[in-house]
């Protein structure tokens, strides 16, 4: 068999250096045209500073127009015309180049989604007859057989059989995972290949809305929508621009005063670098390279709202089994009660499993066979099956003689009434001391022994837990084993706490209480019964290995199924939040130097001892005011780069983190502009322009 921790080294696949797509000339050219089509204001509104910098360069466009057709001065409107089209042009670029990293991705994706012919049964239990089936003609609920070299037609639980699957063509990585009916790993996804063995599969997925659809879907932004943060953001930019128009308005009557009143030109210019056009141009190819940054890591997200709570996330709860272990638990040890052969145990624990589709029952069935040569009997006549739920924590079989169950040592217990004697009840603490998970096994009212369930710690989570501490995220491993099992996995992955016997209700529970106390909660997990947690949780982070329901109610999934993959997550929450705040503050800012610029040249005439303002010695008032239109377009390109890579972030302080970005956003933001218009002031000049 393969070994599934190969699937958690972190892929590389689609994976490029931050900022390369600036250096893509195919992307490039794609990416302006798109800039070019997104000039329709229909699709423009939804950014009220672009839209409005877009009307204003309409006006400016018709005033140099009809000063041309009437033989007046035209040169300075279409030249202040031309810069405000290219500021438009700038904000639609940034967004365009966001979206064009996605779309690559896509149409790798889009390849992977060939068109295959399915093997669809005729009849459940027959798998040797099937009828060919195009894959997008199949339904939900019907059957296929695939096998060893077949693709995985549609996305689907796996009903009956063991096979490795290649995956890489939704998650980039190559080394097969298992998958197989009953645990939690049954879920398969379509354009996925089977390499060994053979699977029989349940279609979950209509045609056109598998996983890869919306996958592609996804990466092409095509189901984006803005998050509340984004929202409330553009709110308060669309405030900012109403308040400049009606400062900008007044100001005509102050410079009429004694004087000539500026000319339109002139007070368009002066409103369109004050108002917020540096952020409103970035904001959305901030977000959409957030998710960008987040499908690098392999993480798929279909909601740009949870990638802004990973940045501040203060707990995260895991699963155990298949989370912070490999999940491939198998039996490796029969304990018989006193007085109990070691065979009578294994015949019926091997019993208890006849019906148990489960993979630890399967192992059950398969160590009763190497260990005492027991072959599993075919399904007596009358004999009824208890299937495995996470809520009894059981298994079990009845026949019209004798019942036998196992499960959860307290669980059975239970059920069955009967007594744990001392010494089982020993070797049960031992087998959970070392960090196995103890069944007992009872027939009717007796203790018979119990197995024990071997899992493995995922490899390397430890340091990736300290990480996680460091960065201030509690890590907390909620699952239904038993405490000291749970202690014992606990105390080897390194998680801070530890909530054992939980059934799904007290998961979800869980996550309620910690939202109750204002905490944001992020909850990895990989099972059915993991469902209702990852649907709660402000970040639902599913693993791909697992069920289709765990991935339907997370709102990630990680496609390395590596749940400490939530630090990059954070990481990247928190440049998405910093990277917008660090911007907001530069674009703001950065009107300071452009009131300086563009004030003393409206008001030369009106008011001569303005001129003192003049601080940048700017050539002619003409001038100043064409050089602060140009440095306001050209700092949105200039900003792509950062907007689409991110600030950096270190986990430090907030406070220090604050003052850094206050110094460096800030007072960069004040000073970038008075260096940049001069220097344009300067060439303007010596270009002969002005
Ligand atoms: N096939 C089975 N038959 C009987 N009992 C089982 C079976 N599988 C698991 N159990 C018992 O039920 C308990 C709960 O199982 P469940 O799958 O809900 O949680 P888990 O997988 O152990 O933990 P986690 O919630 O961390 O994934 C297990 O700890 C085990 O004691
Ligand atoms: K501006
Ligand atoms: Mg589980």
């Amino acid at each position: 068999m393969p070994d599934i921790s190969d699937s958690l080294q972190p892929s590389t696949a689609g994976r490029s250096l931050p900022g390369s797509a600036l250096r893509d000339r195919g992307l490039l050219g794609r990416a302006a045209l798109e800039a070019l089509r997104k000039l329709n204001p229909h699709s423009l509104i939804r950014n009220p500073v672009i839209f409005t910098t877009e009307a204003v360069s309409a006006l400016v466009t018709a005033l140099a127009i009809e000063a041309a057709a009437t033989g007046g001065a035209w040169g300075f409107p279409a030249a202040i015309a031309v810069w405000l089209w290219l500021t438009v042009l700038f904000a639609t670029f940034a967004e365009a180049v966001a979206e064009g990293r996605g779309r690559a991705r896509a149409e790798s994706l889009r390849r992977a989604r060939t068109e295959t012919v399915a093997k669809r049964l005729l009849r459940p239990d027959d798998r040797s007859l099937w009828q060919p089936r195009p894959a997008a003609a199949l339904r939900p609920g019907e059957l296929v057989l695939v096998e060893a070299g077949d693709l995985i037609p549609s996305d689907g639980e796996v009903v009956e059989g063991v096979a490795s699957v290649n995956e890489a063509a939704v998650t980039g990585e190559s080394a097969p995972v298992i998958r197989e009916s009953g645990g939690d790993r049954s879920a398969v996804t379509g354009g996925t290949l089977v390499v060994s063995d053979w699977l029989v599969v349940r279609i979950t997925a209509a045609p056109g809305s598998t996983f890869l659809d919306r996958m592609i879907a996804l990466v092409e932004g095509a189901a984006r929508q803005k998050t509340p943060n984004e929202i409330a953001l553009d709110i308060l930019l669309a405030g900012m621009t109403i308040i400049f128009l009606i400062a900008v308005v007044t100001l005509v009557g102050l410079a009429s005063w004694n004087g000539q009143p500026p000319s339109v030109t002139v007070l368009a210019a002066l409103l369109i670098t004050l108002i917020p056009t540096t952020i409103g141009g970035l904001l959305s190819a901030i977000g959409i390279a957030g998710m960008d940054r987040l499908l690098r890591v392999n993480i798929l997200a279909t909601s740009g709202r949870a990638v802004e709570a990973a940045g501040d996330v203060d707990v995260l709860l895991l699963d155990k089994t298949g989370t912070i272990t490999l999940g491939n638990r198998q039996a490796a040890g029969f304990h018989p009660a006193p007085g109990i052969a070691e065979r009578a145990l294994a015949e019926a624990a091997a019993l208890a499993s006849l019906g148990d589709e489960t993979p630890e029952g399967r192992s059950i069935l398969a160590f009763a066979r190497a260990q005492h040569g027991i072959a599993a009997p075919a399904l007596p006549p009358g004999a009824r099956i208890v299937p495995f739920s996470a809520e009894t924590r059981l298994s079990g079989l009845d026949l019209p003689d004798a019942r036998y169950r196992k499960g959860a040592v307290d669980a059975v217990a239970r059920a069955t009434g009967a007594a744990t004697p001392p010494a089982l009840a020993q070797a049960v603490e031992r087998i959970a001391r070392a960090g196995a998970t103890p069944l007992a096994v009872a027939k009717d009212g007796a203790m018979l022994g119990a197995i024990a369930l071997k899992d493995i710690v995922k490899p390397g989570i430890r340091e990736r837990f300290a990480a996680l501490r460091r960065m201030g995220i509690r890590t907390v491993m909620v699952t239904g084993d038993n405490r000291l099992t749970a202690a014992a996995i606990a105390a080897e992955a390194g998680v801070d706490d530890v909530l054992a016997e939980a059934t799904p209700e007290e998961k979800l529970r869980h996550i309620r209480a910690a939202q109750a106390e204002g905490r944001l909660v992020a909850m990895a997990g990989d099972g059915t019964n993991d469902a209702p947690a990852l649907a709660q949780a402000d970040v639902g982070l599913a693993m791909q290995t697992g069920t289709q329901a765990a991935r339907e109610a997370g709102n990630m999934v990680d496609l390395d199924s590596d749940p400490t993959k939530l630090i990059e997550v954070v990481e990247i929450g928190k440049q998405l939040l910093i990277t917008r705040g660090a911007l907001t503050t530069f674009s703001i800012a950065n009107d300071v130097a452009k009131y300086f610029a563009i004030l003393p040249a409206i008001f030369a005439a009106s008011y001569p001892e303005l001129q003192a303002l003049n601080l940048m010695r700017l050539t002619s008032p003409e001038s100043a005011i064409l050089a602060a239109v140009i440095f306001n377009a050209l700092i949105i390109v200039a900003l792509v780069p950062l907007a689409l890579r991110g600030v950096r972030y270190r986990p430090e302080g907030a406070a220090a983190l604050l003052r850094r970005n206050l110094l460096l956003y800030g007072l960069g933001g004040i000073l970038a502009p008075f260096l940049g218009i001069k220097l344009i002031d300067l060439a303007l000049h010596l270009l002969g322009i002005v």
